[in-house]
């Protein structure tokens, strides 16, 4: 095919067109032009009719003399003979084939829609030879679609008056109508959602491959009623998206084909977001019940108890972040629990992540969440604990043991207030109000370069000091009498003396695990006690004539203090040294390392496991 046949490209040469073969006769085309079942015609190239065929005739009720050259223009409705002869011009000019429609009038005076085609003939220099046109009757086709468009037109009219987000969709999905609410709500345009795939336009970019898959997985292709939620981002409200319930009913054809989705959206957002806050708060519900101790008082009158509860105080109603320094057992969460009940966000939840219980791998998982698939393992997604305390706070214990890398995002959390989830690019904006505590010393490790200096100072805000049990002696005896009273009842006995020599030999104590081992003591001896005096194995208070508190004189304070740190944690673990809630974990350094120095600072560690 040479270039200039290209441009002809549907038009026929007179080589193709056997009937202007010069060996047949005019007259011969006249027949078969004739015998064709529509109305046909051949023109001039410069356009004027020159032969309508017999159905034309007897279609429009004109006679040859009447048609010719352009006298065919008295069977076109009015309103299309102007946008009729500027097609005809155009089509002249470009010497191509097309196609129109256009209102012909029949002999009884009755206007019938037609399709109207032309092909030009072409000459062997490729001029234009003559035109023939074929008019099919199309008026059933175009009173179908006359009757369709009007019904929409209703329909459009009528979901326009409903005070409900409503959209049609063809059968495969695309959008052909969005009501004038959804569109007022969206502030998006028809157009903006019109065509394949754009049906997700005003989506959460995180709902958009599950909305997708369940459009098309059970929706679409099983073509009977389903439901589905997403967020929708609306307009006027702050770039923020709210839960809608999408509900897709099939409109079906007589033969059960569908024709059209209707689908109707309603908002459910504070639905979702009590669901959410239910969520959260069933979580805090279960964390106060694990640990049910927790709704105890604080107890003790001593000086520097009371400093504590005074900036407790005063800190709690602030948003401010809270550091809570102290020794393992001090009561560090008791006091984050008291701070958060004495604040505006005591009806939310309180979220307690101790990261130190949890391996470095999965910790950035705990705290920001995950995605389906972010890593290996990562079967389902996740909700990370700070989405969980969103509204009320988040209680970081042990933050000295935050690995590097959570360290840098904990930063960015605070300072940005919004993070990612693994395997998410999508931001989320969380309002968590942070307490965090440790019995490290933080500016040691920032000096050693284990905890960056600036997450320091942002989480150095209010620092809350709590003072180990030995420099508060004098609350000994009322957290005593405190635990006895509560053991005792759940023991089910009644104690009902305390020797004098008893509280002398716990107010000397040094208590390095303080209060928790206190307490740890007081139930061992509820269990044992068979009196109604209060009565403890003195060799369970034995550590303080142990060689390492001997040694505690002529050490150094930096030993004693290592000293006190490996008792606490041996006290904790209950003597174990190894294994995930082994001491040698919790203090974050290898077995044979504690063992080692264990052996050398001469702490005993048979004394440490018994409690
Ligand atoms: N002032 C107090 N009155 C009554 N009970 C207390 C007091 N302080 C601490 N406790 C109890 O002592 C135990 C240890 O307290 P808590 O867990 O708050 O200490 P912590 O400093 O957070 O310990 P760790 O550093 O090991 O996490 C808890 O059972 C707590 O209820």
């Amino acid at each position: 095919m040479n270039a200039n046949e290209h441009e002809h490209r549907g038009t026929l040469t007179q080589e193709e067109n056997t009937f202007d073969e010069p060996n047949r006769s005019e007259a011969q085309l006249r027949t078969f032009i004739n015998s064709i079942p529509a109305s046909a015609w051949c023109a001039l190239p410069d356009g004027s009719l020159e032969f309508p065929n017999r159905q034309f005739h007897d279609y429009t009720g004109l006679s040859s003399e009447e048609v010719y050259g352009s006298g065919w223009e008295a069977a076109v409705h009015p309103d299309e003979i102007e946008p009729l002869r500027e097609w005809w011009r155009a089509l002249r000019q470009a010497g191509k084939s097309g196609e129109i429609e256009a209102r012909l009038r029949r002999f009884d005076g009755e206007y019938r829609w037609f399709l109207i085609r032309v092909a030009p003939v072409l000459d062997e220099q490729s001029h234009v030879a003559r035109w023939y046109g074929i008019n099919t009757d199309i008026d059933d086709r175009k009173f179908a679609e006359e009757n369709l468009r009007q019904d929409e037109q209703k329909f459009h009219t009528i979901t326009d008056a409903i005070s409900q987000y409503v959209v049609v969709l063809s059968p495969d999905g695309d959008v052909l109508y969005v009501n004038r609410v959804a569109l007022e709500l969206t502030g998006i345009e028809i157009t903006d959602v019109s065509g394949k795939g754009a049906f997700a336009t005003p989506f959460h970019p995180e709902d958009i491959d599950r909305v997708q898959a369940e459009r098309s997985s059970a929706g679409l292709r099983e073509e009977v009623p389903f439901e589905l939620e997403v967020r929708v981002l609306l307009k006027g409200v702050d770039g923020q998206y709210r839960w809608y319930l999408m509900q897709y009913n099939p409109l079906k054809d007589d033969e059960g084909r569908t024709v059209r989705w209707y689908v109707t959206g309603t908002n459910i957002d504070s639905r979702k977001k009590a669901e959410e806050r239910l969520h959260n708060e069933n979580l805090a519900l279960r964390e106060e019940i694990d640990r049910a101790s927790m709704f105890e008082e604080i107890v003790g009158s001593s000086k520097p108890l009371r400093q504590v509860l005074k900036q407790v105080e005063k800190v709690a109603p602030s948003d401010s972040t809270v550091l809570i320094l102290g020794e393992t057992g001090t009561g560090k969460e008791l006091i984050a629990r008291a701070l958060h009940r004495r604040s505006s966000r005591s009806a939310r939840a309180f979220i307690r992540v101790n990261c130190a219980a949890i391996p470095q791998s999965l910790i950035a998982s705990e705290l920001f969440g995950h995605e389906k698939g972010a890593f290996t393992g990562a079967l389902q997604r996740r909700l990370g604990r700070f989405e969980a305390a969103d509204g009320g706070t988040l209680f970081l214990d042990e933050i000295g043991d935050l690995p590097m890398e959570t360290q840098i995002a904990l930063l960015r959390v605070l300072q940005e207030r919004e993070f990612e989830r693994i395997g998410s690019h999508h931001p989320i904006s969380v309002d968590v109000r942070l307490i965090a505590a440790t019995n490290r010393d933080l500016s040691a490790a920032v000096a050693a370069g284990t905890f960056r200096e600036d997450l320091f100072y942002r989480i150095n805000v209010f620092p809350i000091e709590l003072p180990p049990l030995r420099e508060r002696a004098e609350d000994v005896p009322v957290l005593l009498e405190y635990f006895i009273g509560r053991y005792a009842k759940k023991a089910g006995k009644n104690i009902r003396h305390i020797g004098k020599h008893t509280l002398e030999q716990f107010k000397a104590y040094s208590w390095p695990g303080n209060i928790r081992e206190l307490q740890n003591v007081v139930e061992r001896a509820l269990i044992l006690s068979d009196t109604d005096t209060f009565f403890f194995d003195e060799s369970w208070l034995k550590r303080q004539p142990t060689a390492s508190s001997k040694l505690r004189g002529t050490l150094s304070a930096l030993a004693e203090r290592e000293i006190e740190m490996i008792e606490a944690a041996l006290i904790e673990c209950h003597g174990r040294i190894s294994g995930p809630s082994g001491a040698a974990a919790k203090l974050g350094i290898p077995r044979q390392t504690l063992e080692s120095k264990i052996k050398s600072l001469g702490i005993n560690k048979h004394s440490l496991g018994g409690l």
